[in-house]
């Protein structure tokens, strides 16, 4: 597993004024998803690219496992690397079990029986049968099954870090929350650090750990998502997340910071009775449950263990919106 640290980084193109990418520090922590948001041209696919050295910087440092990726081999680098791009760029006239192949190959160390065995294996992983998809072209497969193929060749050397640059940015909205689905899944297993740039702020919420915004070729906030609803750094940010928008902020904000242990709007006496929640959903959910089962109250439950960890009820989401209210009524105040 490998952390990404990036100390000051700056691209300066050939015959431009200002940087593409203005001395940008953070750490992207290994086995974290990490989403790069911001306008177009701010900067995201040229810090992206610079860890797998496709683009050189012009001073500062990035660091993978506190080694400079400057004084490695590029190839080495990006064997280690995997990348996925929108144009998934598979070869027209390889099988797709030979384009997934022919990356693994290049990683060595298996011999051909092995090397079929990796290819079944990556084509599991990524949701799609061997037995039906291994010998046909990719002419004959659909947009988002190809873009599953893309993500089984960059897995295919098994590395520590994925580099992803708007890999669902051209397929439906359906076969993107589908395949979004899947590196979710896939992620649960295998425990990349993946850098992933998107355009799409709910893919970033869905998918990231942390989400950094550019603007300018500059690091202008990263925090969690609800790091980023509750608290942005400035009216850009606001704006790009929806941060006045007070359901979306509450399909966000987990339940437990609201959880109330004795609710006066349950007797003692029927608080075995009332449906129950995880205790990991979010606001969102338990006014979607509230609604639906008409309950005053839903008992709040670790999943692991089934213990009950508090209650949650509809004044206590009502006070959670107010607090919302308040919150953004303040950053208005302090923009004025
Ligand atoms: N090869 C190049 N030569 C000169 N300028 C470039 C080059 N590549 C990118 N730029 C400029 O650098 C800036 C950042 O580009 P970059 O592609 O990294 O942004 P981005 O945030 O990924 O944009 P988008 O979201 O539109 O893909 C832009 O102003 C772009 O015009």
């Amino acid at each position: 597993m490998t952390t990404i640290a990036f100390n000051k980084i700056t691209k300066r193109y050939k015959g431009t004024d200002a940087p593409a990418v203005d001395e940008v520090t953070f750490e992207v922590p290994e086995g974290s998803t990490c989403m790069l948001v911001g306008t177009s041209g701010s900067g995201k696919t040229t810090l992206l690219r610079m860890v797998n050295r496709l683009i050189e910087p012009t001073s500062g440092e990035i660091l993978l496992n506190g080694k400079n990726v400057l004084q490695e081999n590029p190839i080495e680098l990006r064997r280690r690397i995997g990348y996925v791009i929108q144009q998934v760029g598979l070869f027209p006239h390889m099988t797709i079990a030979e384009n997934i192949r022919i990356t693994a190959d290049i990683a060595g160390g298996w011999n051909k029986q092995k090397l079929n065995q990796r290819v079944d294996e990556l084509l599991e992983l990524v949701g799609l049968t061997p037995a039906e998809y291994r010998n046909r072209f990719p002419r004959q497969l659909s947009g988002g099954q190809q873009q599953r193929v893309g993500l089984a060749r960059a897995l295919a050397t098994d590395p520590a870090i994925l580099l992803m640059d708007e890999p669902f940015g051209a397929l439906d909205a359906i076969t993107r929350a589908r395949m979004q689905d899947e590196l979710l899944r896939i992620q649960r297993d295998v425990h990349k650090t993946i850098l992933f740039v998107s355009h799409d702020i709910e893919e970033a919420f869905k998918l990231g750990d942390q989400v950094v915004v550019m603007s300018q070729g500059k690091l202008v906030q990263m925090g969690t998502p609800v790091e980023l609803l509750a608290r942005p750094a400035n009216e850009f940010v606001g704006q790009l997340v929806g941060a006045d928008n007070i359901l979306r902020q509450l399909q966000y904000l987990p339940i437990d910071g609201t959880l109330d242990n004795r609710p006066e709007t349950v007797s003692s006496a029927h608080w075995g009775d009332v449906p129950t929640i995880s205790n990991q959903a979010t606001l969102f959910e338990a006014l979607l449950k509230l609604l639906e089962t008409n309950a005053s109250a839903l008992a709040a439950e670790d999943p692991q263990n089934q213990e009950r960890t508090g209650y949650v009820t509809l004044p206590d989401i009502n006070q959670a919106i107010s607090q919302l209210r308040k919150d953004e009524a303040s950053r208005t105040e302090s923009r004025i």
